[in-house]
């Protein structure tokens, strides 16, 4: 079937608590998080349907939305945005699932033009060309069509795991699976195929399975737990590998979800290093941010040192010295501090001679001097938020760190 027949909307849910994220979602929606200094998390799915060409975008937001309606009305203005970009808030309801969160928006739905429509996540980093998806969707007649990825086994209970036949048709779904449900689907590298959280549905195949979907007193009016599991036993769904999938200027297949304060930290640090494996620098597949800001200042002095760093715009660094750190848009570096291994994610200031490792620190907060933060795990535990894997959160209110906005 040709795609130039085809009209391919994107349905973009973004609005998950994030309750994993706090205090990083304390007062933003999760996909407005501030990513890699000049970004929200957002920008990776939106940039990925500008860049895919999708003609129509909605955004369902429930959980801070006015927050992100704000950012996306700002950032994302139409001379930005070729498709037309709708924000949605979704109501608290008896349908509570990502499933009825698409149901309740039907009637918008179904006034657009959209042949195909694409259901995405919202709190994913990755590049991903729909238009390759939708070709093979077209190739295989498919009904529903499921972006996966393989990951190690012991990540499984995290995802929703497929089984699929020789021509990638899905013969079984475990959401959110035990560890026995899904023994006889890891193969001899110990991964298994998991769901991405990424569906191409025909609009039909779409709304049917909704409408059916929302009349099952029993349904999580979910798509993992229930969409799936009803559709593919009957219709013909698909799994698209992503790792098939062409992103011009890249060379690396990346997709992590964003969902922990641990995978967000990693997140940052794939951005590092002389071959990152996820570069924002791509001309032919541009990530699309804030508007440009101002230039980052760095006081003269032969004390200071970057190494392997990512410095966002309109900072102030004076003779100090940062390895392997994501530091956000203006924020301040006083004299003699030292950081490695760390994620400051924008507006954030730290006082002189202060030394952090391994830490993130939210956004608008203040550091007081000669603070040690990320070497004592005692000291660490007590006075901010310290995770299992060493990994430390400073937020404002904590001992020693006041909000940027109480000061002026
Ligand atoms: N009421 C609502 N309105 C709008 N948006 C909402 C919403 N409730 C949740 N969302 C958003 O929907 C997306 C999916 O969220 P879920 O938390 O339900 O799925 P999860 O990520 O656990 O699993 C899913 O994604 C993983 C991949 O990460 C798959 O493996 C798995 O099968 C799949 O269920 C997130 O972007 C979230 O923010």
């Amino acid at each position: 079937m040709a795609q130039q027949h085809q009209r391919l909307g994107c349905i973009i849910l973004a609005g998950g608590q994030g309750s994993r994220l706090r205090p990083l979602t304390s007062h933003c929606a999760k996909p407005a998080v501030a990513f890699a200094g000049h970004y929200r998390v957002i920008d990776f799915v939106l940039s990925n349907c500008i860049n895919s060409g999708c003609d129509e975008l909605w955004v369902l937001g429930q959980y801070q939305v006015d927050g992100l309606h704000h950012y996306l009305h700002q950032q994302w203005s139409k001379h930005r945005c070729p498709a037309d970009i709708h924000i949605v808030k979704t109501r608290e309801s008896k349908l509570k699932g990502t499933a009825g969160a698409v149901f309740q928006q039907l009637q918008q739905f179904e006034h657009s033009q959209a042949t195909h429509l694409l259901v995405l996540s919202a709190d994913h980093v990755y590049k991903m060309d729909f238009r390759q998806m939708l070709d093979f969707h077209l190739e295989r007649e498919a009904c529903m069509t499921i972006a996966a990825m393989p990951v190690p086994a012991e990540l499984a209970p995290q995802f929703g795991v497929i089984a699929m036949d020789s021509q990638q048709r899905v013969t079984g779904f475990y959401e959110k699976p035990k560890p026995h449900q899904i023994r006889h689907l890891i193969d001899n590298n110990g991964m298994v195929l998991v769901s991405m959280g990424n569906y191409l549905f025909n609009r039909y195949c779409l709304f049917q399975s909704l409408q059916q979907d929302s009349k099952k007193i029993l349904s999580r009016h979910d798509f993992g737990h229930d969409i799936i599991p009803a559709m593919y036993p009957k219709e013909p769904v698909y799994v698209y590998d992503f790792s098939s999938n062409l992103v011009p200027g890249e060379s690396q297949h990346y997709w992590r979800d964003v969902g922990t304060q641990d995978a967000f930290f990693q997140a940052h640090m794939d951005l590092l290093g002389p071959n990152p494996a996820v570069r924002l620098h791509n001309e032919h597949w541009p990530l699309f941010g804030k508007e440009p800001m101002p230039p980052s200042y760095f006081a003269g002095s032969d004390k200071s040192s970057i190494q392997d760093s990512l410095i966002g715009a309109g900072c102030e660094l004076s003779a100090a010295s940062i390895r392997h750190s994501v530091i956000g848009s203006h924020c301040r570096i006083h004299q003699g501090a030292e950081l490695e291994d760390c994620v400051l994610m924008g507006q954030v200031e730290v006082g002189a001679n202060s030394k952090l490792r391994n830490v993130i620190v939210t956004e608008n907060c203040r550091i007081a001097g000669h603070s040690s933060i990320g070497f004592n795990p005692r000291f660490d535990s007590q006075h901010y938020q310290r995770l299992p894997s060493g990994l430390v959160v400073v937020s404002s209110g904590q001992a020693g760190i006041s909000a940027l906005n109480d000061l002026h």
